[in-house]
């Protein structure tokens, strides 16, 4: 069972599959800590804010409900609301505090490509098709860390930036690195105007790629 914040359709707004219509599954439930975390509602498991899983697509804001539900039924949900995207990116909170298989599995069978957006610092129990978005953390308050398995599943590496020391951190994590097959990401945090400059100066010096969360330039979800 899965537990699941919101599900919607929309564009995705980072990485590789910037403009890509896709539903989005955001799963409740993150330890990580970040504290600079744009889903800061999806950490917590309260049991008092259960909700059907239907409700999960009427969202009108930010909230920690949260609803139980399997692969069949996401799946249904997905039919019933009759949904165009071929594409899922399943989100959060942590995703990988899952085991994605079955849904993925599901959703591949069915004729959807699947992508992951996770943090790094839990085993990815997902099939190869998967794309997998590892957004690394380095000591975040949680105490959780990137895993190297992680990094080397990678099909890219988005790493959130504001500061100079968050460009050296990335440097270190991609030390004997196969970066051959990856793709590889800074994303301003925020918006701040000062972190899409040192990011696209970063990416000039390394020629890695610029993700600006366009989702949010557009007033979108
Ligand atoms: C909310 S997280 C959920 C998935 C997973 N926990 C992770 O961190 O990758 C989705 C993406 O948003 C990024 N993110 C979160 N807050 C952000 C912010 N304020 N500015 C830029 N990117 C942010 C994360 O680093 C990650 O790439
Ligand atoms: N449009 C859109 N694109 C996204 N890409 C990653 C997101 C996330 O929250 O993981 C996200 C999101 O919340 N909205
Ligand atoms: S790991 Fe992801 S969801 Fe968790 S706190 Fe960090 S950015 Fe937010
Ligand atoms: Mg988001």
């Amino acid at each position: 069972m899965y537990k699941v914040n919101e599900i919607f359709e929309t564009i995705q707004g980072e990485g590789n599959y910037t403009g890509t219509p896709a539903i989005f599954l955001r799963l409740q439930g993150c330890p990580v800590g970040c504290s600079w975390c744009d889903t800061k509602h999806t950490w917590d498991i309260q049991p008092d804010l259960l909700i059907q899983l239907g409700d999960t697509t009427q969202k009108k804001a930010d909230s920690d409900h949260w609803a139980q539900a399997d692969a069949q039924a996401i799946l249904a949900l997905f039919q019933q609301r009759a949904y165009r995207a071929k594409h899922v990116v399943i989100t959060g909170g942590e995703p990988c505090m899952y085991d994605l298989n079955p849904l993925c599995e599901l959703l591949h069978q069915q004729g959807f490509s699947t992508q992951i957006e996770t943090s790094g610092t839990f085993e990815i129990l997902a099939p190869l098709q998967t794309w997998v978005t590892v957004s690394p953390k380095v000591n975040m308050k949680g105490g959780y860390e990137v895993l190297r398995s992680c990094l080397e599943r990678a099909n890219e590496i988005k790493h959130p930036v504001a500061m100079e020391k968050h460009v050296q951190e990335l440097e270190q994590l991609l030390i004997g690195l196969d970066c051959q097959n990856k793709l590889i990401y800074l994303q301003p945090i925020s918006q701040k105007a000062k972190a899409t400059q040192l990011a696209i100066e970063a990416c000039m010096a390394h020629n890695w790629r610029l993700s600006v969360q366009v989702h949010k330039y557009l007033g979108i979800n």
